[in-house]
């Protein structure tokens, strides 16, 4: 699959691990978060990764910050996107099956890594459930 990352400086060893176990599955992943942990602006590394996600460049969008809030508001005014900020890979399943998501948002400094890329894993390997779930994700768009 064709996935984007973006990370603020909360989330730049998160990135590096989240991409070595994609990669390692063969995804083609594009990187657009910083890669250092030098102090920036959330919303300059979520709006690429929406963008792609938006204008169908990448088939799923991750992106990471301290609490995952900030990055994913960002994301979420993309038409089109459903970014869904996830802690434990039951809320990431659930983000799947029942919402549709396109982008997960991680909090960095309330996971662990090796969770980080649980719920990556969990999330890239769950399908939409649809039924009475796509009425309701229908439902989401104002416009
Ligand atoms: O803004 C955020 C959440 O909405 C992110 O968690 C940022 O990573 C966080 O605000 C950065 O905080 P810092 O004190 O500037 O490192």
């Amino acid at each position: 699959m064709k996935i984007a990352i973006g990370n603020d400086h909360a989330g730049t060893s998160y990135k590096q691990k989240i991409v070595a176990y994609l990669e390692a599955e063969g995804h083609n992943v594009t990187n657009y978060g910083t890669d250092d942990d030098g102090s920036v602006d959330y919303p300059d590394f979520g709006h690429p990764v929406a963008t792609q996600v938006e204008n169908g460049t990448a088939d799923f969008g991750i992106v990471i910050c301290g609490s995952g809030n900030g990055i994913a508001m960002s994301v979420n005014k993309h038409q089109g996107v459903r970014g869904a900020l996830c802690w434990i890979k039951e809320i990431a399943v659930l983000a799947r099956e029942h919402n549709n998501a396109n982008v997960i948002a991680i909090p960095a400094r309330y996971t662990s890594e090796n969770q980080a890329v649980d719920m990556v894993k969990a999330f890239l390997n769950t399908e939409f459930e649809g039924g009475r779930h796509q009425r309701r994700v229908d439902k989401i768009a104002c416009s």
